[in-house]
């Protein structure tokens, strides 16, 4: 069976990989197919408690994965796809579940676990097929089917594991290996498909590809029946995701059911390189799906973590798309969050809720806890003290810091909670404490990535205005005179010619996000069209610089107030880099530096509707035709929080918003701009390119 008969059928199709995983997609490509990748935001944190069987997770994770870019896509990228591919690989031993070790000892207990043994490995793929109907309307036709694959490991020594493991190659793996690479040393031998262990189950996706376009006029063919999956079998419904209400989407399954076809028995689930295609629209095998979010365990990533990771690094994935006029672009009005992923609570005889029924929503109770608690560790220095003396233990931070032992005991637990540190036993069981990593990562002064001012900016000015948040939201207005005592009409006239203090704690909030998100923005389209650029509030030259280093045919002149070009060499004393200048001005009162292309990163959200256009106007009567504006914002996608908190952040900060990239078009088409791309990083920013017309 080879794929070739069926490629013709996805010529021209807008086929999309719903996958992360760099092995996925060697193995589609090689095998000829061609396809976007757009990897799936869904967080697999599915309680694998609901499953019957482990198959039944990987699926469902597959499922899950392949539905949130199907339903993202034609919002955020303004095009629909015709086919959307998610997999989901599991190791399954002693009838445990192992999926990407979370760290070094999580993979020797995964790898300890495995060794000398036979286990299963099994992938999940979910295949859905978009139809989109004239009304825009979208329906989607859901297949999906598992994959085992029997492996044997040797019996493998402590040397060899903790070789295995410092080799690093475990830790984006699941089970904590990779039997295409250092991983094949331990196998003694595979029982059935092997890509199936690496990834991605390609004879069988073939078979199913053959089924749904070959061997029958499927549905695929004709208008998708809608099945309405009924709930009253004795599996709730299988789709646990509700479509958005504009595109009046329905969930269809394939009523092209290849058990009916396929005419060997169906191997029994646990004999080697035994497969299912599972036909959702008949007795789907799985219950409900709950989002039941797991606490932190020692061998997991708990939600406290994942709720910090992802607002730390939103993930999106790299995707160019050209939008479509802005009067024609509707985008759908998108689920809201809630919608987006059912929760059902689940009653017991005696009407007790069982504790993860409420998990979702005590992690939203609790997250300004979590938020404070990084706060707070970063202000008193516990990152940097760690980082320079990793093992010690409450008793000693609390002395360095000069805290209570009692309050740093709390306040350090906690941060283990969160994946921010990590502990270990010390004598008589007394924890020592050292930097996880994501605050080796982000929250060390001395971090590449450092977002320690950002933090500091976080804890002294955004927490007192949310604190106002209510107001802000009665008021429609920021809340700077409630929390500062100080009305304010230009918030960065006001911080800028603030103390030096204050000065200069913002501009290390902004530097900071800037040396997390200049290279993604620096990167996102050629520029090399451009000899001249004006990065317009480019505040220290973190972009700038970025972009000189991304372009080496592109000068770059920042423009910004006064009191900041006089602060931006505290930045970078040692840069010596002459194609980045710094002029001082005001651009809603000087005039701008000539350029060929303007940049605006994170500027415009500060800013109400008629002021972007005033600036809009200035920029369009300085550009030439053929120049570009290059806009960097958190694009709002109606999915994320991160976007739509941002956008409550400008409402208790400035009189500004986020907006989607669509909305950018129109704004900027109103001054002459078009043929604007979108390109969405997988950072906190996205960016809009535009060019002039006339
Ligand atoms: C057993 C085994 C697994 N893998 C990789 O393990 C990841 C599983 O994780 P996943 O959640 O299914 O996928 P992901 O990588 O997180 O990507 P995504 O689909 O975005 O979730 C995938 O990468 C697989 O190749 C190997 O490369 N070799 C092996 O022998």
């Amino acid at each position: 069976m080879v794929l070739r008969p069926v490629i013709s059928k996805l010529l021209g199709k807008l086929v999309v990989l719903a996958s992360s995983s760099p092995r996925r997609l060697e193995i589609l490509h090689n095998a000829g197919l061609r396809f976007e990748v757009v990897p799936s935001w869904f967080k697999e944190t599915l309680d694998k408690g609901l499953f019957k069987a482990p198959y039944e997770y990987a699926v469902e994770t597959a499922k899950q994965k392949a539905l949130e870019v199907a339903r993202r896509m034609p919002f955020k990228h303004l095009k629909t796809p015709d086919i959307v591919i998610g997999a989901d690989t599991i190791v399954t031993v002693d009838g445990k579940i192992l999926e990407k070790p979370v760290d070094k000892d999580d993979a020797y207990r995964m790898l300890s676990s495995l060794s000398g043994k036979e286990h299963s490995v099994f992938t999940g793929v979910a295949i859905i097929l978009c139809h989109e109907k004239e009304n825009e309307e979208v329906d989607y036709q859901l297949i999906d089917f598992y994959e085992e694959t029997k492996v044997k490991f040797a019996d493998l020594s402590e040397d060899m594991l903790w070789e295995y493991i410092n080799s690093g190659e475990p830790m984006d793996k699941a089970g904590g290996y990779g039997i295409q690479a250092l991983g094949g040393m331990l196998v003694e031998y595979v029982h059935g498909d092997f890509l199936n262990v690496v990834g991605f189950p390609l004879n069988h996706f073939c078979k199913q590809l053959d089924l749904i376009y070959n061997q029958s006029t499927s549905s695929t063919d004709q208008e998708c029946p809608s099945v309405h999956v009924s709930n009253s079998s004795s599996h709730a419904t299988s789709t646990s995701t509700q479509p958005p209400p504009k595109m009046s989407t329905q969930f269809s399954h394939s009523t092209s059911s290849s058990t009916k076809r396929n005419s060997e028995p169906k191997p029994r689930p646990n004999s080697p390189s035994a497969s299912q295609t599972h036909h959702t629209n008949d007795s789907p095998s799985f219950s409900p799906v709950h989002k039941v979010m797991k606490k932190n365990s020692n061998s997991e990533v708990g939600e406290g973590s994942w709720m910090l990771v992802n607002s730390l690094s939103k993930r999106i994935e790299i995707q160019s798309a050209e939008l479509q006029d802005p009067e024609k672009a509707t985008l759908p009005s998108t689920p809201s969050r809630g919608q987006a992923i059912e929760l059902n609570v689940t009653e017991h005889e005696d009407g007790e809720l069982k504790k993860e029924d409420l998990e979702q929503i005590t992690e939203l109770m609790d997250g300004f806890k979590a938020s404070k608690a990084l706060f707070t560790a970063s202000e008193l220095c516990i990152f940097d003290l760690l980082q320079s003396r990793p093992g010690l233990d409450a008793a000693q931070v609390a002395k360095e810091i000069k805290a209570s032992v009692k309050g740093t005991e709390r306040l350090l637990e906690a941060c283990v909670s969160l994946g921010l540190l990590k502990s270990k036993d010390g004598m008589h069981h007394n924890p020592l404490y050292e930097n996880a990593d994501l605050a080796v990562r982000f929250l060390r002064s001395d971090a590449p990535f450092s977002l320690r001012g950002y933090i500091q900016h976080c804890n002294s000015t955004v927490w007192p205005l949310f604190s106002h948040l209510e107001s802000a939201v009665r008021e429609g207005t920021n809340q700077r005179e409630r929390a500062f005592g100080k009305k304010s009409d230009d918030v960065f006239q006001d911080t800028y010619y603030n103390s030096q203090e204050v000065k200069l704690r913002f501009m290390k909030a902004m530097h900071s996000i800037a040396k997390v998100t200049g290279k993604a923005v620096a990167t996102a389209f050629d520029l090399s069209n451009f000899k001249t650029a004006c990065d317009l509030g480019g505040c220290t030259g973190a972009l700038a610089y970025e972009l000189t280093k991304a372009h080496p045919g592109l000068s770059v002149t920042v423009f910004d107030l006064p009191a900041v070009v006089e602060m931006s060499e505290h930045f970078y004393p040692q840069q010596k880099d002459n194609r980045v200048s710094f002029v001082a001005g005001d651009f809603f009162q000087d005039e701008l530096p000539k350029a060929d292309l303007y940049i605006l990163a994170r500027v415009l959200h500060d800013w109400p509707d008629e002021k972007v256009h005033i600036l809009l106007t200035e920029i369009a009567d300085a550009a030439a035709p053929g120049c570009a504006v290059l806009i960097a914002e958190t694009m709002l996608d109606g999915q994320t929080p991160y976007s739509a908190l941002q956008s409550l952040n400008m409402l208790v900060q400035t009189e500004g918003r986020e907006r989607t990239a669509s909305k950018y078009a129109e704004m900027l088409r109103k001054h002459r701009f078009g043929k604007t791309h979108v390109v969405h990083t997988k950072n906190f920013l996205d960016a809009v390119i535009s060019i002039k017309i006339s």
